[in-house]
């Protein structure tokens, strides 16, 4: 287990819109503490696949630092595992060889590969699919592959990049409940990014919610509700409507600066 610490990042892209430097965030500070559930919430353009992916050492702050147990992140590494929207699996190997691949440089033995694979595989629910291809799984069991290769190769921190966004409600639902129980038999540090507030109340033992223009962080919510979590809990629908209005406010303000006065808003 690890716990992950961003302190004062800031991250501007150079090249940004007409050309001239573009700060995405500034002075973004956030501890995740080891085995923490913690969600990245926000209007589209607030930064957080750009956060995610500098913990994922996949890109590089501007100014600040982030570490994980102390240790400065500069590149990935196998302490961090990451899952995107799309599962980017290799389509000529495999379910099973998918989950292998990922450890190729694990340096394992042949048979600590394939017990690790088939163990998390399992873990999934798709101990019969094995041995399917890609194409012969639907959208959440690619999913579930790719969540799987990410715990095979057994990182403290798991990063999610908005899972579930190109899954149905019903699937969705269902990786809910699986991952919650990974989480809870694992005890990773999760750190996920969401467009949806209900997906982040259900999961979260805490919410940042982002703000644009400038980028930042505007509020952090403790989601003290029992788990397993439900939506119609009274304490859930009042966090619900809170985070809501917080965001509703975000989007009009960005969409009145996109529209100018074209834009009939709140
Ligand atoms: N490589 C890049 N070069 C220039 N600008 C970039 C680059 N990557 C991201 N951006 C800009 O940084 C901002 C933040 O992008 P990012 O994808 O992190 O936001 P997000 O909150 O994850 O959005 P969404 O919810 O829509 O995925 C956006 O305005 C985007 O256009």
């Amino acid at each position: 287990m690890a716990d992950v610490d961003i302190v004062n990042v800031e991250k501007t892209f150079s090249g940004g819109k007409e050309d001239s430097p573009f700060t995405v965030f500034q002075d973004v500070n956030l501890s995740v503490d080891s085995g923490e559930f913690v969600s990245l919430l926000g209007p589209s353009g607030c930064g957080k696949s750009t956060l995610l992916n500098i913990v994922a050492g996949l890109d590089e702050a501007t100014a600040g630092k982030v570490t994980s147990d102390d240790k400065a992140i500069v590149k990935p590494g196998p302490d961090r595992g990451v899952v995107f929207q799309e599962p980017a699996l290799m389509p000529w190997l495999n379910v099973k060889e998918n989950v292998k691949f990922g450890l190729k440089k694990h340096k394992l033995s042949k048979e600590e590969a394939e017990d690790r694979a088939v163990h998390f595989l399992k873990l999934v629910h798709l101990g019969k699919f094995m041995n399917a291809f890609p194409h012969e799984l639907s959208g959440g069991m690619k999913q579930r592959v790719a969540i799987a290769r990410a715990l095979a190769m057994n990182p403290d921190v798991l990063l999610m990049d908005e899972p579930f966004g190109a899954l149905d409600e019903q699937t969705r639902s269902m990786l809910h409940e699986e991952v919650q129980s990974i989480w809870e038999e694992t005890k990773k540090t999760i750190l996920f990014v969401t467009h949806n507030i209900r997906e982040a109340i259900l999961l979260s033992d805490r919410i940042v919610l982002m703000g644009t223009r400038p980028g930042r962080i505007m509020e952090v919510f403790d989601v003290n509700i029992e788990r397993p979590r439900k939506t119609s809990d009274p304490d859930f629908i009042t966090l619900e409507e809170r985070i809501n209005d917080q965001l509703k406010g975000e989007i009009h303000k960005v969409m009145r600066e996109e529209m100018g006065d074209g834009y009939g808003g709140a």
